[in-house]
């Protein structure tokens, strides 16, 4: 934790489909303070921020090098939801919370189908997902009282889990006040 950021950086990651736009989307809109919700994978797109594209995965090879340096300023200074299927690239320091949400693999498959991804691409992703991949990831890069894992089913998970996190960066900012008065 920062004590220099005044609002939290938020990563909000999980598998692809498992519903971190959705989730970023409706926190920006429900937050008490102002957010910016980060896709890096529509980053990596505008910025030009990869060094190739594999056509029959239909995915970049991300530049890491120039993802970081390109977050760093917003990443750092705090404020934004970093919605992304990875989560370890991003260093400890810019980081307060990892949300990593989760999803049953049959209601993941459909979703990812709707997308008309490949099969072998939906067949990755929704192993990655029984597997626990991401929250593996997660759990083995940050603290564990960072990290924390929410099922996103339907919209009832979507509200609470947005709730939840609300409420949860208002008790950070007490924490951050309270730890400024006393330094
Ligand atoms: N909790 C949820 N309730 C209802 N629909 C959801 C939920 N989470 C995701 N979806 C739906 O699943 C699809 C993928 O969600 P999206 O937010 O784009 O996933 P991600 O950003 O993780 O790839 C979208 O059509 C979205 O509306």
């Amino acid at each position: 934790m920062s004590p220099k950021r005044t609002t939290p950086t938020i990563v909000m990651t999980g598998t692809p489909g498992v519903g971190k736009s959705t989730h970023a989307q409706l926190l920006v809109q429900e937050a008490s303070v102002p957010l910016k919700h980060i896709n890096i994978g529509d980053l990596v797109k505008e910025k030009n921020l990869y060094e190739s594209y594999d056509e029959d995965w239909q995915s970049y090879e991300v530049d890491e090098d120039k993802l970081l340096d390109e977050l760093e300023p917003d990443a750092s200074a705090g404020g934004v939801i970093l919605d992304w299927h990875t989560c370890e690239i991003f260093p400890q320091r810019w980081v307060d919370l990892v949300v990593v949400l989760r999803c049953d693999h049959t209601r993941l498959w459909e979703r990812l189908e709707a997308r008309n991804y490949p099969l072998k691409k939906i067949q990755e992703n929704n192993e990655a997902e029984i597997m626990e991949v991401v929250l593996d990831e997660a759990r083995s890069s940050y603290a564990k009282e960072i990290v924390i894992e929410l099922q996103s089913e339907g919209t009832q998970d979507l509200e609470s889990n947005v709730a939840r996190i609300v409420e949860w960066i208002k008790a950070w900012q007490e924490d951050q006040a309270q730890a400024s008065d006393e330094s």
